[in-house]
């Protein structure tokens, strides 16, 4: 009798697990029937179709094993150069991509068929934090996105909205410095890395949302966790037709999670704007922020496209986790290069001081046109470290012949900016910091010359160039100026320069510095 009720125990869990073997065979096979069902498809539908050459790709994954890991664009770098160079095809799970890796297949798909490839593809966490794509970098083409980018260019990234912002760099970056004068004086290393991160995210939040202070820490939760979906590569989302997989591995439920702790935090920023606006007041000091310019144009309602609440929330989250990154990694990676360069330290150095004079003088904007080396040492910054090595993403709107290919409407394009700007049949020692190289020489990254493409070309150009430039040059301006740098004893032998891929190409270990004031070096 003892027996029994354990033995049928052992019997009911040895048949519980025999249904769980069989429920997860029944799901194997089914997803493989699916897959070979799409493969099949897929394989009928370009079987007449020239499409450009690429590695082999295995069943069911196609070449997502060559994308993962470390550094993809290196990776794609070599696979163009043994199958292409200008253009190959890559099979990301059920979908077709093609991968542009030099100037000439980069003037073709951002100049001469530029309209065709101007959409974005679908991804699933654009898709939920920017609540359905409202955003401008991942919103598809169509009225939608041209009536964003227009506000964008015009009111939002204007010239005259960047000067308008002059101020808040000037304070920002003069407190940077009073920083660092701290640390000089107590001849500690400083985390310059940690450092220009909390700079660029302060100017970003004090121009798009004002002063925020008691919601800086809720604002670092939202950049903690969303810089790394936003941008990148997931698997599930080269089967968007398995709409389970993300789900399943509950990564749909952690960017549901994310949406609302955003959404929270900018519902409160706009509604805090919209009572003030409403009461007649006027932030301490602080000029229109890019809210307001925002709410004033929802107001008006005098555009194609009303814009929601929804759609101020989605533009100004884009915009304030576009800038940081992305000038933060310009300001690291060139500081590192001029480091490891001391004799193009030295020249911009010279530079600055020759040009702004005394010592202990304040740096602002004023004079900063006149650094024209400088410039040259940022342009080289900007085309060995391209913050966004990879582009974001377009898509085929129709069939294009691309270079005697066939490339068929729906086909995700991967830009390699980072291998385009060190193409060696258009840049001599092309991994070479050499800033001089941009002396007498009409390039550069403005999206009109296609072998420096770190912000894009054609319609889908980076619109927020002049704003990250500014803080960049005036930054650096204020580093060189005022202090020298040394390498803490542990980083003697050398700066370290490896990469870390993500969001953005940055560097994988913080850049830590000694700073020596002018004052004190006197
Ligand atoms: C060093 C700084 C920056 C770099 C390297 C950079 C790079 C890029 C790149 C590569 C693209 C995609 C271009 C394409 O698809 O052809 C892009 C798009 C975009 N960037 Fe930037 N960016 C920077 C700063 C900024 C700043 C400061 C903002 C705004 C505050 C901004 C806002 C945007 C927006 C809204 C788009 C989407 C454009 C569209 O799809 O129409 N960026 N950026």
């Amino acid at each position: 009798m003892e027996y029994l009720p354990q033995k049928m125990i052992c019997c009911s869990s040895s048949s519980f697990e025999a249904s769980k073997i069989q429920n997860c065979l029944f799901t194997l096979a089914a997803i493989l029937a699916v897959t070979l069902f799409i493969v099949r498809k897929q394989r009928s539908k370009t079987a007449a179709l020239n499409l450009p050459p690429g590695p082999w790709k295995l069943p069911i994954i196609g070449n997502i094993h060559q994308m993962v890991g470390d550094q993809p664009h290196r990776r794609l770098r070599d696979l163009a150069r043994k199958y292409g160079p200008d253009v190959i095809s890559l099979q990301l799970g059920e979908l077709s991509h093609i991968v542009i890796s030099t100037p000439e297949a980069a003037k073709l798909v951002m100049k001469t068929h530029d309209l065709a490839f101007a959409s974005r593809p679908s991804l699933l966490a654009p898709d939920i934090i920017y609540d359905g794509s409202k955003d401008i970098a991942f919103a598809p083409y169509g009225e939608y996105w041209r009536q964003m980018r227009k506000i964008c260019t015009l009111e939002l990234l204007s010239a005259k909205r960047v000067q308008s912002f002059r101020h808040i760099r000037e304070e920002e970056v003069s407190n940077l410095v009073a920083s660092l004068a701290r640390s000089a004086d107590a001849g500690q290393p400083v985390d310059l890395t940690q450092m220009l991160f909390n700079l660029t995210r302060t100017i970003i939040s004090r121009a798009a949302f004002g002063k925020v202070q008691e919601l800086n820490d809720a604002f670092q939760i939202v950049l903690d966790n969303m810089s790394d979906v936003i941008a990148g590569f997931r698997v599930s989302d080269f089967y968007p037709s398995f709409k389970f997989l993300p789900t399943i591995t509950g990564y749909r439920a952690k960017l549901h999670k994310m949406h609302k702790a955003a959404d929270s935090i900018f519902e409160q920023v706009i509604g805090d704007h919209k009572s003030r606006r409403s009461a007649g007041r006027k932030d301490d000091g602080e000029k229109e922020d890019l809210v307001d310019v925002l709410l004033n144009l929802q107001e008006k309602q005098d555009l194609g496209i009303p814009i929601t609440m929804e759609i101020i929330k989605a533009v100004t989250l884009e915009l304030f986790l576009a800038g940081i990154d992305t000038s933060l990694t310009t300001l690291e990676w060139t500081m590192s290069e001029m480091i490891k360069n001391p004799r193009v330290f030295q020249k911009a150095q010279e530079e600055v001081r020759q040009v702004l004079g005394e010592r202990g003088k304040d740096v602002d904007e004023t004079h900063l046109h006149q650094l024209k080396y400088l410039d040259m040492v940022i342009s080289e910054g900007l085309r060995l470290h391209p913050p966004i090595p990879l582009l974001i993403p377009r898509q085929s709107r129709e069939k294009v012949e691309l270079d005697g290919y066939d490339v068929p409407i729906n086909t995700k394009v991967i830009v390699n900016a980072w291998a385009i700007n060190r193409d060696p049949r258009h840049w001599v020692e092309p991994d070479k910091f050499y800033p001089e190289r941009f002396l007498d020489c009409s390039i550069d990254y403005k999206g009109n010359d296609f072998q420096f493409v770190t912000f894009g070309a054609g319609r889908r150009v980076c619109p927020g160039i002049s704003f990250g430039m500014a803080v960049v040059k005036l930054t650096l301006a204020n580093l060189l100026y005022h202090f020298q740098w040394e390498l803490p004893f542990e980083m003697k032998q050398g700066i370290d320069m490896t990469e870390s891929f993500g969001t953005s190409l940055k560097r994988m270990n913080a850049l830590r510095l000694i700073p020596i004031s002018y004052d004190g070096r006197a």
